[in-house]
Parts: C-alpha cells; sequence; structure tokens
C-alpha cells in the first residue's frame, strides 16, 4: 500500500482586499504547511472500482473529495484503473486548516503515479483547482504568497516556529463568512515584502469571532501565552513558539474540553519528503514534476 500524508495548511495572515462580480474575494494571504494532518493509503484495484474507508462521519462517499479527486482523474484521462483508498482522518473538518483540499491533492498525486498517468504538477494543480480553492497550494507544495481569488503565487519562505493549534470545537462554513455584510473587504494591496514587514493579521478574525463566542473565547486564553491569530475563515486558531516544549506545555494548559495539537511549520510539504523516500525505493516509478 502507498502510504502518503495530506497535511493542514495554515493561513499566517490573510487580507481581503477586494470582492468581484462573481461574488468571489481578493485576498492576499501566507500559505505554510505543518508536519500534522491526514495520512492516506491507496491500493490499485480492478475495473475502475473506487473505495473509501472508513467513511467520514456527515459526507457522502460520492461527496467525498477524495473520491471527487479520483473520479476527476479517471474522467480527465480516461483511466480505467480504480483503487481502494484508505483514510486515517486527524484534522477537524472545516477548521480553516484545508484537510479536505489537502485530501484532494494528495489523492490526485498518488493515484497519478499508482496509475501511471504521467500529468505534471501543473496539469494536477489545474484540475485540483475545480475541487477547492486551496487544492493547487497542496499539489505544489511550497509555502505561497497567493493572490487574486488564491490562484496566483509566489513562493515565500516564512520562518518554520512550533505551532500550537486549537479547535474551538465547532465549524465555520467558509460561504457564510464570505457573505455576511460585516465583512471587512478592502485590506490595501501591497507587495510580500511590505506585507512580511507588517503585523500579520486575519481579516475574517474579529467577524468569526462576534459570530462564534468560542473561538473569541479560546484566542483570548491564547494570546495570553503567545502571539496567536485564527487559520483561513477559523475555526482553529494557532500560537507560535520557539521550542515544540513551550507549545506542548502550553497545550497541556489549554481547558480540558479543547483539542489540540502541536506541529512544525513546513515552507516544503510534508508530501513530497514522503514523494522522495518511495522515488529511493523503487527509483524507476513515475513521479510527477
Ligand atoms: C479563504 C480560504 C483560505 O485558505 O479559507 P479556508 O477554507 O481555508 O478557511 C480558502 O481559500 C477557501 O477555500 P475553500 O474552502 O476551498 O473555498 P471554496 O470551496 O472554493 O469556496 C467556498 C465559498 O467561499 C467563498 N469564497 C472562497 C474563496 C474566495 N477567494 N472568495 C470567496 O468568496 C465563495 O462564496 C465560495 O462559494
Ligand atoms: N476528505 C474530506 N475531508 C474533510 N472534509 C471533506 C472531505 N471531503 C469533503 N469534505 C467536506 O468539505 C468541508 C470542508 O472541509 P475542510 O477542508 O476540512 O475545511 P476547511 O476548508 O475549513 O479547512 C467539510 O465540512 C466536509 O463537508
Amino acid at each position: 500500500m502507498m502510504v502518503l500524508p495530506a497535511p493542514a495548511k495554515l493561513n499566517l495572515f490573510l487580507y481581503i482586499t477586494g470582492r468581484r462580480d462573481d461574488g468571489y474575494h481578493s485576498l492576499q494571504t501566507l500559505f505554510q504547511f505543518v508536519d500534522h494532518g491526514d495520512s492516506l493509503g491507496f491500493e490499485a484495484a480492478p475495473d475502475g472500482e473506487l473505495s473509501l474507508s472508513p467513511a467520514l462521519p456527515g459526507v457522502a462517499p460520492e461527496q467525498n473529495l477524495i473520491i471527487k479527486a479520483a473520479r476527476l482523474l479517471q474522467s480527465q484521462t480516461g483511466c480505467t484503473q480504480g483503487a481502494r483508498i484508505h483514510m486515517t482522518k486527524r484534522l477537524p473538518m472545516g477548521g480553516g486548516l484545508g484537510g479536505g483540499s489537502s485530501d484532494a491533492a494528495t489523492t490526485l498525486v498518488a493515484l497519478n503515479r499508482l496509475w501511471q498517468l504521467g500529468l505534471s504538477l501543473q496539469q494536477l494543480a489545474r484540475l485540483g483547482l475545480t475541487l477547492g480553492a486551496d487544492v493547487p497550494v497542496f499539489i505544489h507544495g511550497q509555502a505561497t504568497f497567493a493572490e487574486g481569488v488564491g490562484d496566483i503565487f509566489t513562493p515565500a519562505t516564512p520562518p518554520e516556529p512550533w505551532y500550537l493549534v486549537l479547535h474551538p470545537g465547532i465549524e465555520v462554513a467558509t460561504a457564510a463568512i464570505f457573505q455576511d455584510p460585516d465583512l471587512p473587504r478592502n485590506s490595501p494591496v501591497l507587495s510580500l515584502q511590505q506585507r512580511l514587514a507588517l503585523p500579520w493579521e486575519n481579516d475574517c478574525e474579529a467577524l468569526v469571532k462576534k459570530r462564534h463566542p468560542e473561538v473569541a473565547k479560546l484566542l483570548g486564553w491564547l494570546l495570553e501565552y503567545a502571539p496567536s491569530r485564527m487559520t483561513g475563515t477559523g475555526a482553529c486558531i494557532f500560537a507560535s513558539f520557539d521550542s515544540r516544549e513551550q507549545a506542548e506545555q502550553t497545550l497541556a494548559r489549554a481547558p480540558e474540553s479543547v483539542h489540540g495539537f502541536v506541529a512544525k511549520g513546513c515552507n516544503r510539504s510534508p508530501l513530497f519528503g514522503a514523494l522522495q523516500q518511495l522515488d529511493a525505493a523503487s527509483p524507476s516509478s513515475d513521479t510527477a514534476t
């Protein structure tokens, strides 16, 4: 079985710079990966058959981004092979950690390899964008300053601290946040250098705190220990630390009902480290470049 990680991402900052006529918002955001996430196992199956286990509570298999990604790859390439996919879900859903998008990205990269389709990362990213706005970032696997509606990328190398990520126990619907009239939409468009030099903020944070007091309460608690923010449209929040020990000590002090994890920031996605290990084990196999 080919086992590959589907890591989480953090939006180290997120500014909303406008709204287009089609309702989508223009953003300036800095994506970084962490070395914690879901894990997916892939095995070839005959006759185009696709299966996923275990099922994700509340998500019908055909709506799961893993199956959607696999079907998309089959239909776009005419591939008649199938796959049995096993999922170890660790990331909370609707948490702003990009778990669904990361699962889709890992599936596209893994099946391209398992089925020996030979698509480039560029081609896979183009397919992935139809599944979710963040899928291309996970496919390229490099920390990125994203602009436009999240589709214009500049590679970035922010510091790679230890993070404590906490989940306030609620799910935030991305679409509802973007539809709220109270969302600020007028941050200035600045260069990456300017953005890096200014304090890092998230334009969705105040609104999500207002709509979800659980987020406001937990963020207030975490800010006592370290600089902290929300990721994406929430609900998860994160704080950065110089050492793993500091992050773990803070997690140990968190209110009992709060779930969280400690992870290292990574400017290169752990997915590509895992693929390199597969290459080293079987150098002749097909790899997207
Ligand atoms: C804003 C981010 C930052 O990472 O939030 P998170 O989802 O990670 O929290 C993402 O780009 C989100 O990506 P994703 O969750 O895949 O969004 P999509 O499914 O493409 O869009 C969900 C809905 O959000 C709104 N939307 C999304 C992206 C964008 N640039 N402008 C928008 O207005 C649209 O109403 C869309 O219908
Ligand atoms: N494999 C998957 N993992 C997580 N969520 C999925 C998956 N497939 C479909 N979804 C749907 O996508 C929604 C967004 O999930 P997720 O990507 O984890 O959140 P976010 O975009 O906030 O980081 C979920 O609420 C769920 O309904």
